[in-house]
């Protein structure tokens, strides 16, 4: 198993069933992703942005709903095994990647499976135990959330810093050193988590105690 990490703006995701498991994977994917679910009953449960469409899948529904939405994924999660099968028999021929929420092994889920994520937008960080142990990686996800806490913050902070050495002329081994000394930095990292909003002025002071220690040529920011 290798992770990417994919757009899906501007993409459909189709997911079969309506339980708690497809109201997971509805949520996850309606943050960027046009969502249709497909079920004859839906749980009592969030599916975010999804729509609900309350309909039986068989073969010639999820055809329909395959040649209607032109999903890049199908997300099979019905209790029902042989529905889940025809799922990504279908998902398949219409050229649609397939994650299948009631199987695990090897490559038994099929092309895809649904890592455990932590997020602090922009950064996201996944976890997956190839199939084999989702409680694991639930439990893993969980220990890795505090250490990940600010760190989208960082990566804002880091990529406007990038621009702004560059932009007054820092060569480019400078601006490596620079950033990487920033994104170590334990002083940047408290103030960060301390700081209640972006621009905070213990951060941009941590952050230029970090560069002027290490870039020699004059900017201004
Ligand atoms: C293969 C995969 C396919 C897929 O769904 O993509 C899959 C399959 C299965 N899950 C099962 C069970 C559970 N799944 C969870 C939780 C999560 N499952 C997720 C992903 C995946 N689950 C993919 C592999 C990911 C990897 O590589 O590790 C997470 C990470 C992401 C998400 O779904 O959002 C999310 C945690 C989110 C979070 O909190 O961070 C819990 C924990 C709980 O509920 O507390 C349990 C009960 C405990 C247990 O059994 O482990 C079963 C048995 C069903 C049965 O026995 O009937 C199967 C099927 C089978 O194993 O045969
Ligand atoms: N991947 C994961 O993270 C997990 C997977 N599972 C597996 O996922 C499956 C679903 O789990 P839950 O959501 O808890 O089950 P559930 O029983 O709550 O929901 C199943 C849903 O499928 C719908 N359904 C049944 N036949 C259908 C059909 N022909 N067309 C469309 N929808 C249909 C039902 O109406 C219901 O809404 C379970 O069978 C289990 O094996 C369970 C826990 C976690």
């Amino acid at each position: 198993m290798i992770p990417l990490a994919f757009d899906f703006a501007g993409e459909s995701v189709l997911v079969v069933g309506g339980g708690s498991v497809g109201a997971r994977k509805a949520r996850r994917f309606a943050r960027e992703a046009r969502v249709v679910v497909l079920s004859p009953a839906f749980a009592d449960a969030d599916f975010g942005d999804a729509e609900r469409v309350r309909s039986r899948a068989d073969r010639e529904t999820l055809d329909a709903w395959l040649a209607r939405l032109d999903p890049v994924l199908v997300v099979a999660a019905t209790d029902d095994t042989e529905t889940n099968e025809m799922a990504v028999a279908a998902a398949r021929d219409a050229g649609a990647l397939v994650n299948r929420a009631d199987h695990a092994g090897e490559r038994a889920f099929d092309d895809v499976a649904v890592p455990a994520t932590v997020r602090d937008d922009p950064v996201t960080v996944a976890v997956s135990t190839g199939g084999t142990s989702p409680a694991l990686a639930k439990h893993l996800r969980e220990q890795i959330e505090a250490s990940v806490a600010g760190a989208g913050a960082m990566a804002s902070l880091t990529a406007d810093l990038r621009a702004d050495l560059k932009a007054a002329g820092v060569p480019p081994g400078e601006r490596r050193d620079a950033v990487r000394a920033v994104v170590r930095s334990e002083p940047v990292w408290k103030a960060l988590r301390s700081a209640d909003a972006k621009g905070n002025q213990a951060v941009d002071d941590a952050v230029r105690r970090v560069v002027a220690d290490v870039v020699d040529t004059e900017y201004t920011t």
